[in-house]
Protein backbone atom coordinates (compact mmCIF):
# COMPACT_ATOMS: atom_id res chain seq x y z
CA UNK A 1 0.00 0.00 0.00
CA UNK A 2 1.27 3.49 -0.84
CA UNK A 3 2.07 5.85 2.03
CA UNK A 4 -0.50 8.57 2.59
CA UNK A 5 0.19 11.69 0.49
CA UNK A 6 0.41 14.45 3.04
CA UNK A 7 1.36 14.98 6.64
CA UNK A 8 1.00 12.29 9.29
CA UNK A 9 1.40 13.37 12.88
CA UNK A 10 1.92 10.27 14.96
CA UNK A 11 1.46 10.31 18.74
CA UNK A 12 3.35 13.57 19.11
CA UNK A 13 4.12 15.13 22.49
CA UNK A 14 6.07 18.29 23.32
CA UNK A 15 6.88 19.04 26.94
CA UNK A 16 7.76 22.46 28.32
CA UNK A 17 8.68 23.81 31.73
CA UNK A 18 7.80 27.24 32.97
CA UNK A 19 8.66 29.12 36.12
CA UNK A 20 5.50 30.66 37.51
CA UNK A 21 5.83 32.72 40.68
CA UNK A 22 8.10 30.52 42.83
CA UNK A 23 7.66 27.11 41.29
CA UNK A 24 8.61 25.34 38.10
CA UNK A 25 5.76 23.66 36.24
CA UNK A 26 6.19 21.00 33.59
CA UNK A 27 3.39 20.24 31.13
CA UNK A 28 2.70 18.83 27.71
CA UNK A 29 2.00 21.75 25.37
CA UNK A 30 1.07 19.09 22.81
CA UNK A 31 0.01 15.73 24.19
CA UNK A 32 -0.10 12.52 22.22
CA UNK A 33 -1.59 14.13 19.12
CA UNK A 34 -2.18 12.06 15.99
CA UNK A 35 -3.56 13.53 12.81
CA UNK A 36 -3.35 13.00 9.05
CA UNK A 37 -3.76 15.92 6.64
CA UNK A 38 -3.84 14.90 2.99
CA UNK A 39 -2.28 16.71 0.04
CA UNK A 40 -3.85 14.37 -2.52
CA UNK A 41 -6.64 15.28 -2.60
CA UNK A 42 -5.79 18.66 -1.06
CA UNK A 43 -7.66 19.85 1.99
CA UNK A 44 -7.91 22.83 4.29
CA UNK A 45 -7.60 21.73 7.88
CA UNK A 46 -8.23 24.34 10.55
CA UNK A 47 -6.77 24.07 13.99
CA UNK A 48 -8.83 26.14 16.40
CA UNK A 49 -8.74 26.78 20.13
CA UNK A 50 -8.08 29.44 22.73
CA UNK A 51 -4.77 31.17 23.11
CA UNK A 52 -2.27 28.86 24.81
CA UNK A 53 -3.78 25.59 23.65
CA UNK A 54 -0.73 24.30 21.77
CA UNK A 55 -1.66 25.20 18.18
CA UNK A 56 1.58 27.01 17.33
CA UNK A 57 3.65 24.37 19.07
CA UNK A 58 2.12 21.73 16.81
CA UNK A 59 2.60 23.94 13.73
CA UNK A 60 6.22 24.59 14.65
CA UNK A 61 6.86 20.87 14.93
CA UNK A 62 5.40 20.36 11.44
CA UNK A 63 7.66 23.15 10.18
CA UNK A 64 10.65 21.48 11.85
CA UNK A 65 11.28 24.59 13.92
CA UNK A 66 11.04 22.49 17.08
CA UNK A 67 11.39 18.77 17.64
CA UNK A 68 8.77 16.57 19.29
CA UNK A 69 9.87 14.88 22.53
CA UNK A 70 7.80 11.82 21.67
CA UNK A 71 6.31 10.65 18.38
CA UNK A 72 7.10 11.55 14.82
CA UNK A 73 5.84 13.54 11.87
CA UNK A 74 5.90 12.11 8.36
CA UNK A 75 5.58 13.81 5.01
CA UNK A 76 4.47 11.44 2.25
CA UNK A 77 5.47 8.56 4.49
CA UNK A 78 9.01 9.86 5.14
CA UNK A 79 10.14 11.32 8.48
CA UNK A 80 10.28 15.09 8.13
CA UNK A 81 13.64 15.35 9.85
CA UNK A 82 15.07 13.01 7.21
CA UNK A 83 14.35 15.60 4.50
CA UNK A 84 17.09 17.95 3.35
CA UNK A 85 15.99 21.40 4.53
CA UNK A 86 15.78 22.80 0.99
CA UNK A 87 13.78 19.81 -0.23
CA UNK A 88 11.48 20.07 2.80
CA UNK A 89 10.90 23.80 2.33
CA UNK A 90 9.88 23.23 -1.26
CA UNK A 91 7.07 21.04 0.02
CA UNK A 92 5.95 22.88 3.14
CA UNK A 93 5.92 26.65 3.38
CA UNK A 94 4.98 28.79 6.40
CA UNK A 95 2.74 31.85 6.26
CA UNK A 96 3.27 34.06 9.27
CA UNK A 97 0.88 36.11 11.34
CA UNK A 98 2.62 39.39 10.62
CA UNK A 99 3.37 39.69 6.89
CA UNK A 100 6.11 42.23 7.67
CA UNK A 101 8.05 39.33 9.28
CA UNK A 102 8.26 37.61 5.90
CA UNK A 103 10.25 40.42 4.26
CA UNK A 104 13.47 42.29 4.77
CA UNK A 105 12.29 45.90 5.34
CA UNK A 106 15.41 47.23 3.60
CA UNK A 107 14.87 45.24 0.43
CA UNK A 108 12.48 45.86 -2.43
CA UNK A 109 9.83 43.16 -2.38
CA UNK A 110 10.36 42.06 -5.98
CA UNK A 111 14.09 41.65 -5.36
CA UNK A 112 13.35 39.62 -2.25
CA UNK A 113 11.12 37.22 -4.21
CA UNK A 114 13.66 37.17 -7.04
CA UNK A 115 16.28 35.95 -4.58
CA UNK A 116 13.92 33.29 -3.24
CA UNK A 117 13.46 31.90 -6.76
CA UNK A 118 17.24 31.91 -7.29
CA UNK A 119 18.15 30.45 -3.91
CA UNK A 120 15.74 27.57 -4.35
CA UNK A 121 17.10 26.99 -7.84
CA UNK A 122 13.63 27.26 -9.38
CA UNK A 123 14.89 29.13 -12.46
CA UNK A 124 18.17 30.70 -13.58
CA UNK A 125 17.70 33.40 -16.17
CA UNK A 126 16.12 36.75 -15.44
CA UNK A 127 13.20 36.41 -17.84
CA UNK A 128 12.07 33.05 -16.53
CA UNK A 129 12.48 34.21 -12.92
CA UNK A 130 10.36 37.31 -13.61
CA UNK A 131 7.79 35.15 -15.38
CA UNK A 132 7.50 32.83 -12.35
CA UNK A 133 7.17 35.79 -9.99
CA UNK A 134 4.45 37.33 -12.14
CA UNK A 135 2.57 34.02 -12.36
CA UNK A 136 2.66 33.56 -8.59
CA UNK A 137 1.57 37.15 -7.98
CA UNK A 138 -1.34 36.64 -10.36
CA UNK A 139 -2.42 33.62 -8.33
CA UNK A 140 -2.90 35.95 -5.36
CA UNK A 141 -4.63 38.72 -7.34
CA UNK A 142 -1.57 40.93 -8.00
CA UNK A 143 1.07 41.22 -10.73
CA UNK A 144 4.74 42.05 -11.12
CA UNK A 145 4.19 45.68 -12.12
CA UNK A 146 2.24 46.30 -8.91
CA UNK A 147 5.17 45.39 -6.68
CA UNK A 148 8.18 46.30 -8.82
CA UNK A 149 10.62 48.60 -7.03
CA UNK A 150 8.48 48.95 -3.92
CA UNK A 151 9.50 48.30 -0.31
CA UNK A 152 7.38 46.31 2.20
CA UNK A 153 6.28 49.44 4.09
CA UNK A 154 4.70 50.78 0.89
CA UNK A 155 2.02 48.07 1.02
CA UNK A 156 -0.95 47.56 3.29
CA UNK A 157 -0.92 44.53 5.59
CA UNK A 158 -3.41 42.74 3.33
CA UNK A 159 -1.38 43.40 0.17
CA UNK A 160 1.81 42.32 1.88
CA UNK A 161 0.21 39.11 3.12
CA UNK A 162 -0.78 38.37 -0.50
CA UNK A 163 2.80 39.03 -1.59
CA UNK A 164 4.06 36.74 1.21
CA UNK A 165 1.74 34.01 -0.06
CA UNK A 166 2.97 34.60 -3.63
CA UNK A 167 6.53 34.26 -2.40
CA UNK A 168 5.64 30.95 -0.72
CA UNK A 169 4.15 29.77 -4.04
CA UNK A 170 7.33 30.26 -6.07
CA UNK A 171 8.75 27.00 -4.70
CA UNK A 172 5.56 25.12 -5.70
CA UNK A 173 4.78 23.78 -2.23
CA UNK A 174 2.28 21.02 -1.49
CA UNK A 175 1.31 22.44 1.84
CA UNK A 176 1.03 25.83 3.58
CA UNK A 177 1.17 26.15 7.35
CA UNK A 178 -0.59 29.42 8.08
CA UNK A 179 -0.46 30.40 11.76
CA UNK A 180 -3.02 33.16 12.43
CA UNK A 181 -2.39 34.65 8.96
CA UNK A 182 -5.18 37.21 9.15
CA UNK A 183 -5.31 38.12 12.82
CA UNK A 184 -3.25 41.29 12.29
CA UNK A 185 -5.32 42.48 9.34
CA UNK A 186 -8.40 44.68 9.35
CA UNK A 187 -11.57 42.66 9.76
CA UNK A 188 -12.72 43.80 6.31
CA UNK A 189 -9.64 42.24 4.65
CA UNK A 190 -9.61 38.96 6.50
CA UNK A 191 -12.20 37.14 4.46
CA UNK A 192 -10.50 38.06 1.16
CA UNK A 193 -7.22 36.54 2.37
CA UNK A 194 -8.81 33.36 3.75
CA UNK A 195 -10.78 33.10 0.53
CA UNK A 196 -7.46 33.08 -1.26
CA UNK A 197 -6.51 29.88 0.60
CA UNK A 198 -9.71 28.30 -0.67
CA UNK A 199 -8.89 29.35 -4.24
CA UNK A 200 -5.35 28.02 -3.92
CA UNK A 201 -6.70 24.69 -2.77
CA UNK A 202 -9.14 24.52 -5.66
CA UNK A 203 -6.93 25.85 -8.44
CA UNK A 204 -3.40 24.97 -7.33
CA UNK A 205 -4.12 21.76 -5.37
CA UNK A 206 -2.55 23.22 -2.26
CA UNK A 207 -3.34 21.89 1.20
CA UNK A 208 -3.45 24.36 4.06
CA UNK A 209 -3.15 24.00 7.80
CA UNK A 210 -5.00 27.10 8.95
CA UNK A 211 -4.45 28.01 12.59
CA UNK A 212 -6.89 30.46 14.05
CA UNK A 213 -8.96 31.66 16.99
CA UNK A 214 -11.58 32.77 14.52
CA UNK A 215 -14.24 30.11 14.11
CA UNK A 216 -16.15 32.08 11.48
CA UNK A 217 -13.31 32.13 8.93
CA UNK A 218 -12.54 28.51 9.82
CA UNK A 219 -16.16 27.60 9.09
CA UNK A 220 -16.02 29.39 5.79
CA UNK A 221 -12.90 27.78 4.31
CA UNK A 222 -12.22 24.48 6.06
CA UNK A 223 -12.89 20.96 4.95
CA UNK A 224 -12.04 19.60 8.37
CA UNK A 225 -11.40 21.13 11.72
CA UNK A 226 -9.54 20.08 14.85
CA UNK A 227 -10.36 21.69 18.18
CA UNK A 228 -7.38 22.00 20.46
CA UNK A 229 -7.65 22.18 24.23
CA UNK A 230 -4.50 22.39 26.36
CA UNK A 231 -2.43 20.22 24.06
CA UNK A 232 -5.19 17.75 23.18
CA UNK A 233 -7.21 17.52 19.99
CA UNK A 234 -10.66 17.06 21.51
CA UNK A 235 -12.95 17.11 18.49
CA UNK A 236 -11.96 16.37 14.89
CA UNK A 237 -14.11 16.06 11.80
CA UNK A 238 -15.99 17.86 9.05
CA UNK A 239 -15.88 21.61 9.74
CA UNK A 240 -19.48 22.39 8.84
CA UNK A 241 -20.77 19.47 10.93
CA UNK A 242 -18.68 20.33 13.99
CA UNK A 243 -19.34 24.05 13.94
CA UNK A 244 -22.98 23.49 12.99
CA UNK A 245 -23.50 21.10 15.88
CA UNK A 246 -20.57 21.06 18.30
CA UNK A 247 -20.59 18.00 20.55
CA UNK A 248 -17.62 18.48 22.85
CA UNK A 249 -18.52 20.88 25.69
CA UNK A 250 -15.35 22.85 24.95
CA UNK A 251 -16.32 23.30 21.27
CA UNK A 252 -19.76 24.35 22.48
CA UNK A 253 -18.07 26.93 24.73
CA UNK A 254 -16.00 28.27 21.80
CA UNK A 255 -19.14 28.62 19.69
CA UNK A 256 -20.91 30.40 22.53
CA UNK A 257 -17.95 32.76 22.87
CA UNK A 258 -18.19 33.53 19.16
CA UNK A 259 -21.83 34.53 19.49
CA UNK A 260 -21.42 36.41 22.81
CA UNK A 261 -21.06 40.16 22.25
CA UNK A 262 -19.66 40.75 25.76
CA UNK A 263 -16.17 39.15 25.88
CA UNK A 264 -16.10 39.36 29.71
CA UNK A 265 -18.80 36.72 29.88
CA UNK A 266 -16.67 34.11 28.18
CA UNK A 267 -13.34 35.06 29.68
CA UNK A 268 -11.07 32.07 29.81
CA UNK A 269 -9.55 32.87 33.17
CA UNK A 270 -11.18 31.24 36.15
CA UNK A 271 -9.95 34.03 38.37
CA UNK A 272 -9.39 37.65 37.54
CA UNK A 273 -7.46 39.04 34.64
CA UNK A 274 -4.05 39.27 36.33
CA UNK A 275 -1.35 37.89 34.03
CA UNK A 276 0.10 35.46 36.57
CA UNK A 277 -3.27 34.06 37.49
CA UNK A 278 -4.20 33.57 33.84
CA UNK A 279 -0.92 31.80 33.27
CA UNK A 280 -1.52 29.67 36.37
CA UNK A 281 -4.98 28.75 35.08
CA UNK A 282 -3.52 27.80 31.72
CA UNK A 283 -0.73 25.70 33.18
CA UNK A 284 -2.90 24.14 35.90
CA UNK A 285 -5.37 23.06 33.21
CA UNK A 286 -2.48 21.60 31.25
CA UNK A 287 -1.46 19.65 34.33
CA UNK A 288 -4.88 18.15 35.03
CA UNK A 289 -4.74 14.39 35.23
CA UNK A 290 -8.11 13.85 33.58
CA UNK A 291 -9.89 15.90 30.93
CA UNK A 292 -8.28 19.34 30.59
CA UNK A 293 -11.73 20.93 30.51
CA UNK A 294 -12.91 19.30 33.77
CA UNK A 295 -12.65 22.50 35.85
CA UNK A 296 -14.82 24.45 33.44
CA UNK A 297 -17.15 21.83 32.01
CA UNK A 298 -20.87 22.11 32.85
CA UNK A 299 -21.21 18.34 32.29
CA UNK A 300 -18.24 17.22 34.39
CA UNK A 301 -18.44 13.72 35.91
CA UNK A 302 -16.20 12.03 38.49
CA UNK A 303 -14.33 10.06 35.82
CA UNK A 304 -13.45 13.27 33.93
CA UNK A 305 -11.17 14.29 36.80
CA UNK A 306 -9.55 10.85 37.02
CA UNK A 307 -8.77 9.92 33.41
CA UNK A 308 -8.07 11.76 30.18
CA UNK A 309 -10.77 10.36 27.89
CA UNK A 310 -9.93 8.39 24.76
CA UNK A 311 -11.63 9.08 21.44
CA UNK A 312 -15.20 8.11 20.80
CA UNK A 313 -16.49 8.00 17.23
CA UNK A 314 -19.76 9.50 16.10
CA UNK A 315 -20.22 9.18 12.34
CA UNK A 316 -17.08 10.77 10.85
CA UNK A 317 -16.24 12.64 14.02
CA UNK A 318 -13.73 11.88 16.79
CA UNK A 319 -14.54 13.26 20.23
CA UNK A 320 -12.43 13.08 23.35
CA UNK A 321 -15.16 13.30 25.99
CA UNK A 322 -16.75 10.82 28.42
CA UNK A 323 -20.21 12.13 27.51
CA UNK A 324 -19.92 9.94 24.40
CA UNK A 325 -18.60 6.79 26.09
CA UNK A 326 -21.43 4.73 24.67
CA UNK A 327 -20.09 5.35 21.12
CA UNK A 328 -16.90 3.44 21.77
N1 LIG B 1 9.42 27.64 24.43
C1 LIG B 1 8.47 27.50 25.35
N2 LIG B 1 8.81 27.29 26.66
C2 LIG B 1 7.87 27.12 27.60
N3 LIG B 1 6.54 27.16 27.36
C3 LIG B 1 6.14 27.38 26.09
C4 LIG B 1 7.09 27.57 25.03
N4 LIG B 1 6.39 27.78 23.88
C5 LIG B 1 5.07 27.72 24.21
N5 LIG B 1 4.93 27.49 25.54
C6 LIG B 1 3.65 27.33 26.26
O1 LIG B 1 2.98 26.23 25.66
C7 LIG B 1 1.57 26.47 25.66
C8 LIG B 1 1.06 26.38 24.25
O2 LIG B 1 1.56 27.49 23.52
P1 LIG B 1 1.23 27.73 21.98
O3 LIG B 1 1.90 28.99 21.58
O4 LIG B 1 1.53 26.50 21.22
O5 LIG B 1 -0.35 27.94 22.04
P2 LIG B 1 -1.31 28.56 20.94
O6 LIG B 1 -2.56 27.78 21.00
O7 LIG B 1 -0.61 28.65 19.64
O8 LIG B 1 -1.56 30.02 21.53
P3 LIG B 1 -1.57 31.42 20.77
O9 LIG B 1 -2.78 31.38 19.91
O10 LIG B 1 -1.63 32.41 21.88
O11 LIG B 1 -0.29 31.48 19.98
C9 LIG B 1 1.36 27.84 26.31
O12 LIG B 1 1.08 27.66 27.67
C10 LIG B 1 2.72 28.51 26.11
O13 LIG B 1 2.94 29.48 27.13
Amino acid sequence: MNAMEGISIKNVTKTYSQRILFSKKTFNAVENVSLDITTDPPEIFSLVGESGSGKSTLANMILQLIKPDIGEILLNGKKINDFEMLEFMKKIQPIFQDPFDSFDPMKKTDLFIYETVKNFNIARNKDSINYIIDQCLQKVGLNYQMIKGRYPHEFSGGQLQRIAIARALVVKPLFLVADEPVSMLDASLRISIVNLFKQLKEKENLSVLYITHDLSTAYYISDRIGVMLRGNLVEIGNAKEILGEPLHPYTQFLMKALLEPDPDKTKISLFDNEKNEEKMTEVSEYQLKGCKYANRCPNVKKICREKNPEYYYIKNRKIKCFLYEEFK
